[in-house]
């Protein structure tokens, strides 16, 4: 028999308006509707302003206001519902990494302090010795040590200070992260071992995970599946190896094809597919449409039929 998967969060049909019935209103979230299952982790992709952070930010229930329609449910629960000693629970149960850590981490505090914020808020330790002893344990995990306790953010590199980042977001024993572009103000060099401590900390502690980039490269190492998005919908659903190896939207491969490879014959060739946004505003009737299991798209049915063609597994 199959397992069936839990749903660990779920968005059905979201719609959020920034500025909503002003001159300058702004859908930045159009009829999205996804899963993350537990235990996964979910790339979402597609360029500035697309709306990913606002989608991170709306199931973490971030924003003043509320989604303008849809529903989201956190391990069944409807976020918006959410008061009291529940929201307690879920601002403890999931957990946001900033893309920058540096501003995200008080310069004043150290690092002990500001990895025992949520420690301390959610009055989580027994006395001083169980704090300390659970600050160090999360600095362990996320590769730093003892040394490091009383030091500033300044004195980090930009890839240890976005493992204090994590550490602080792990300290509440969280269930769900959102990871908004946490590598991109990282060299290159580093961003891989971010990853890396990303997936290694996902296995030992059972976390699921919603992994925002702008870009496809180092999001198919860590997603099992991907969401591509732009102007506020998601155009493709699928695998990590169906979206980047097996692309169906032009949106999609025009992303692919902007990606620069390491190798300069390689990159001497590449030439960057243009997509033309046009046929989202024609009028046509789109939906999510499954074109080969698992793997879904934004198009008409015409589309999909087409595409259902040519798809390969
Ligand atoms: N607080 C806000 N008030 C008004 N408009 C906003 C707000 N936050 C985001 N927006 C707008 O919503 C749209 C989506 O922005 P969002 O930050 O979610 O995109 P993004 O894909 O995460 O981009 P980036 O990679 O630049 O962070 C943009 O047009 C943005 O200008």
């Amino acid at each position: 028999m199959v397992e069936e998967r839990k749903k660990l969060v779920e968005l059905k049909n979201i719609d959020l308006i920034f500025n909503k019935g002003k001159r300058n209103a702004n859908k930045a979230i159009n009829n999205v509707s996804f899963d993350i299952y537990e235990g996964e982790t979910f790339g979402l992709v597609g360029e500035s302003g697309s709306g990913k952070t606002t989608i991170g930010r709306a199931i973490l229930k971030l924003y003043d206001k509320d989604i303008d329609s849809g529903e989201i449910l956190f391990d069944g629960k409807d976020v918006i519902k959410l008061k009291g000693e529940e929201l307690k629970e879920f601002r403890a149960e999931a957990q946001m990494i900033f893309q920058d850590p540096q501003a995200s981490l008080n310069g004043r505090m150290r690092v002990k302090d500001i990895v025992a914020e949520g420690i301390d808020v959610n009055g989580l330790a027994k006395d001083a010795d169980d704090r300390t002893k659970q600050v160090e344990d999360l600095l362990k995990l996320v590769g730093l040590n003892h040394d490091h306790l009383t030091r500033y953010p300044h004195e980090f590199s930009g890839g240890q200070r976005q493992r204090i980042g994590i550490a602080r977001a792990l300290a509440v024993r969280p269930k769900f992260i959102v990871a908004d572009e946490p590598i991109s103000a990282l060299d290159v060099s580093i961003q891989a071992q971010v990853v890396n401590l990303m997936k290694d900390i996902q296995k030992k502690e059972g976390l699921t995970y919603l992994f925002i980039a702008h870009d496809l490269s180092m999001v198919k190492y860590i997603s099992d599946r991907i969401g591509v998005m732009h102007w506020g919908k998601i155009l493709e659903i699928g695998s990590a190896d169906q979206v980047y190896n097996h692309s169906i939207h032009p949106y999609t491969k025009s992303l692919l094809s902007s990606i620069p490879s390491p190798d300069p014959i390689f990159e001497r060739q590449r030439t960057p597919i243009v997509y033309d946004p046009t046929a989202e505003t024609d009028g046509q009737v789109r939906e999510m449409r499954e074109i080969l299991p698992g793997h879904f798209v934004f198009s008409t049915e015409e589309e999909a039929a087409e595409y259902k063609k040519t798809a390969t597994l």
